[in-house]
């Protein structure tokens, strides 16, 4: 029993860049965690390894594509609730979840944890324990940050490496944060955190060169921002940090918003008015959860801004919403003997325990015997609430019953209702916008395509009404893409504006971002 547990947690370990490991339970975890964290190859080394020696995983995921040859079984709701009550209960209350992007050491770390300090998720008794642990090798300010950056290894070298996934409440809202990594070569496992988000929360650096050096060609926040963007975020919380390294001047912070917004309005083509920008402190909380005094800004606390977004998100969503077809992207993948874990995070529409699903591409389909909620908040162990229903936006896991090859369920695969299996296909036409590349992008040539947090090596099999056989730095085109290693789940723009949306890197930089106009 033990050793099928812990080979469950290989499995998930091995599979998964998950944002479900953050707080581990078992010494085994923080272990494994911690090593894998630095001795693996890169994220896009892994994907283009893969593709060599896959052929075998193609042949059974091609013939498990063949959706229809099984019959689904449709199975209804183990209880009968009143859905629009509980609707009702779960809608009480604004909820946001914000993906926290920025350049390496633009501060990302010590804000949440100084968000989590201040709003009493986290207790004195905690932070003086990391403060003790972190002076005891010569980093005391990384303290605050060390709430979040819960692994050994990542303390040592003082970089976020995986992406972690917080939840927290105040009065008026509930919230999940998550904190991606700001170091280049951990762009895939950005995307993967930035698409679960509603918002996009980016903090830049206000020290003196800091901003320029982050938002230059070297830099991070461009990329970053780029790639929330192309995934959908259009709203964009800016917290122009370490302004007591700036002396909270005025002039310096309107520098930074005068240049970020030239930037997001005309590059990026974000509407004016769904940006905010925040001048704080993250280490000594500034305007964080606490008002700093200034004379010259007046608009909110960055966590009365964040409210004010819940706030907004919640009045915008029509009840039409939950009755979209169920969607959920897998995250993170736990097997027993009968049943299967499966967690992530609904994409949309709802489901209840005992309605029957289909996962793609494998094409299985099993019944949910059980659904949890996934609360995970620092210090505490993970928990899991048993649920009757849920809804859009939420991290879950459900477990599944019945299902006939619980092996080919992978990371990345999309789960659907039994009787509208997503298709899943080697090949896609998308409306593509490539970035500023060194190198044409040849057709023929490989890169790694993005999807949600799915990543896979693909080609540029045709690019349409062009004679020229390559797409150059900055330009627009309807492309077909083929995918070399195996079929994904796909759903197009026009029926999913998010899982719609793809991201295309390649040598280690993001060169391209579209989205799907047709599975062919
Ligand atoms: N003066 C000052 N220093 C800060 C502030 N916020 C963070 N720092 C310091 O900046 C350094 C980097 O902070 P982190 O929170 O680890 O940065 P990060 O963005 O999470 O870094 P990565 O995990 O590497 O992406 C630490 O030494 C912090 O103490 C701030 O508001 N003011």
């Amino acid at each position: 029993m033990i050793n099928d547990n812990l080979g469950s947690k290989r499995r998930k370990l091995e599979e998964s860049s998950s944002i479900f490991n953050v707080f581990p339970e078992t010494n085994y975890e923080i272990a494994e965690k911690a090593k894998s964290n630095f001795s693996k190859p890169s994220p896009d080394d892994i994907v283009l390894k893969a593709q060599e020696t896959n052929s075998q995983e193609i042949a059974v995921g091609v013939k498990a594509l063949k959706l229809d040859s099984k019959k689904p079984a449709v199975t209804k709701p183990k209880k009968k609730i009143d859905v629009s009550k509980e609707l009702g209960v779960k809608l009480s209350k604004p909820s946001l979840s914000f993906g926290v992007i920025g350049h390496v050491d633009s501060g990302k770390s010590t804000l949440a944890g100084r968000l989590l300090y201040d709003l009493k998720i986290v207790d004195s008794k905690t932070l003086h324990k990391l403060t003790k642990e972190s002076e005891s090798i010569g980093k005391a300010s990384f303290a605050l940050a060390w709430i979040m950056d819960q692994t050994k290894d990542e303390r040592e070298r003082g970089v976020t490496v995986d992406i972690c996934q917080t939840q927290f409440k105040t009065e008026k809202s509930l919230f999940t944060m998550i904190d991606c990594p700001g170091h280049k070569s951990f762009i895939p496992q950005m995307i993967n955190g930035i698409s679960q988000a509603d918002l996009t929360l980016l903090i830049v650096d206000a020290g003196k060169n800091a901003f320029e050096s982050s938002f230059g060609l070297s830099g991070q926040t461009r990329e970053q921002i780029t790639i929330a963007r192309n995934l959908g975020l259009d709203r964009l919380v800016v917290a122009v940090n370490k302004m007591d390294t700036a002396d909270w001047q005025q002039d310096r912070f309107e520098q930074i918003v005068d240049e970020l917004t030239q930037f997001l309005v005309d590059d990026l083509a974000f509407a004016k008015e769904k940006i905010r920008f925040v001048p704080i402190s993250g280490l000594s909380g500034g305007n964080v959860v606490a008002k700093q005094k200034l004379s010259w800004y007046s608009k909110g606390t960055l966590m009365e801004v964040l409210e004010a977004e819940a706030e907004l998100k919640h009045s915008e969503d029509s009840a039409d919403r939950f009755n979209d077809e169920f969607i959920m992207s897998i995250n993170d993948i736990e097997t027993s003997s009968d049943d299967v874990l499966i967690s992530g995070r609904v994409n949309s529409g709802k489901i209840q325990p005992g309605e029957s699903i289909a996962v793609s591409p494998s094409g299985d389909v099993g019944v949910v015997d059980k659904i949890f909620a996934n609360i995970e908040s620092p210090g505490a162990p993970k928990a899991k609430q048993d649920r009757d229903l849920v809804i859009v936006g939420e991290f879950v896991t459900l477990k599944v019953k019945n299902l006939s090859l619980p092996d080919n369920v992978k990371v990345g695969d999309l789960v659907s209702r039994s009787n509208s299996p997503i298709q899943a296909s080697m090949k896609i036409k998308c409306k593509i916008t490539t970035f500023k590349m060194n190198l044409p992008l040849l057709l023929g040539s490989q890169f790694i395509l993005f999807r949600n947090n799915i990543s896979v090596p693909a080609t540029l099999s045709n690019i349409e009404g062009r004679k020229k056989k390559h797409l150059g730095s900055n330009q627009d085109a309807l492309v077909e893409i083929d995918l070399v290693e195996r079929p994904i789940p796909v759903l197009t723009y026009a029926q999913d504006s998010k899982l719609g949306r793809v991201v295309l890197r390649k040598n280690g930089e993001t060169i391209g971002a579209g989205t799907v106009e047709e599975v062919l």
